[in-house]
């Protein structure tokens, strides 16, 4: 969505954390309840869907990325606004991109039990439960983006994702407040 001047009308908004904290349900839930349309771009899917990838790592039980891939596929469906970018990381976004950045947080111990349930191989459990403590997508985020639009929020009940997506609401009609369509 852009106005006649090429300025978005809708905003960008990132939804990352360790695989398992919660991502893809909260967008689901965002998409339903978000003042504005909001198109959803799971990355991961379109890496796959679209080869944006060098091939497939069988230990890891992952694709090997290629951001460039990545960015140019992207670019044109990010650059009108009114976009919801859900993926494990986030720092390959460019700056210009985004307008927030939400990075979904989850206790390690319950971040195992839901990794145990999508049977992904144990150093796979491994490796992200060890992200997590370590906030590693939390760091990228604030490595990447200004502090203002980073927000760490908790996501172990469904409460927590109800009030999320209460948070991300108020947000957008803030941010829709903040520009007006001219
Ligand atoms: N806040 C939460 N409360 C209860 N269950 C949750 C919460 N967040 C995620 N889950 C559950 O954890 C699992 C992983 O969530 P998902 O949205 O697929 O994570 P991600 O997209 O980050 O990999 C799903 O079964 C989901 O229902």
């Amino acid at each position: 969505m852009e106005d006649g001047l090429g300025q978005k009308t809708a905003p960008v908004i990132v939804i990352t954390g360790t695989p398992g904290t919660g991502k893809s349900t909260t967008a689901s839930m965002l998409l339903e309840a978000s003042p504005i349309p909001l198109k959803h771009l799971n990355v991961g899917d379109l890496v796959k869907q679209h080869g944006l990838h060098d091939g497939f790592d069988e230990e890891w039980q992952s694709f090997l990325v290629d951001d460039d891939k990545v960015i140019d596929e992207l670019e044109p469906l990010v650059a009108p606004g009114g976009v919801l970018l859900d993926w494990h990381t986030c720092g390959i976004f460019p700056e210009r991109w985004v307008d927030l950045v939400v990075v979904l947080r989850c206790d390690h111990t319950l971040l195992w039990e839901r990794l145990e349930k999508r049977d992904y191989p144990l150093k796979k459990i491994q490796e992200n439960n060890e992200a997590e403590i370590l906030q590693t997508v939390l760091d990228e985020a604030r490595d990447s983006y200004s502090e203002e639009i980073v927000v760490e929020l908790r996501s172990e009940t469904v409460e927590d994702m109800e009030s999320n997506v209460s948070r991300i609401v108020q947000w957008i009609e803030n941010w829709q407040r903040d520009h007006p369509a001219s």
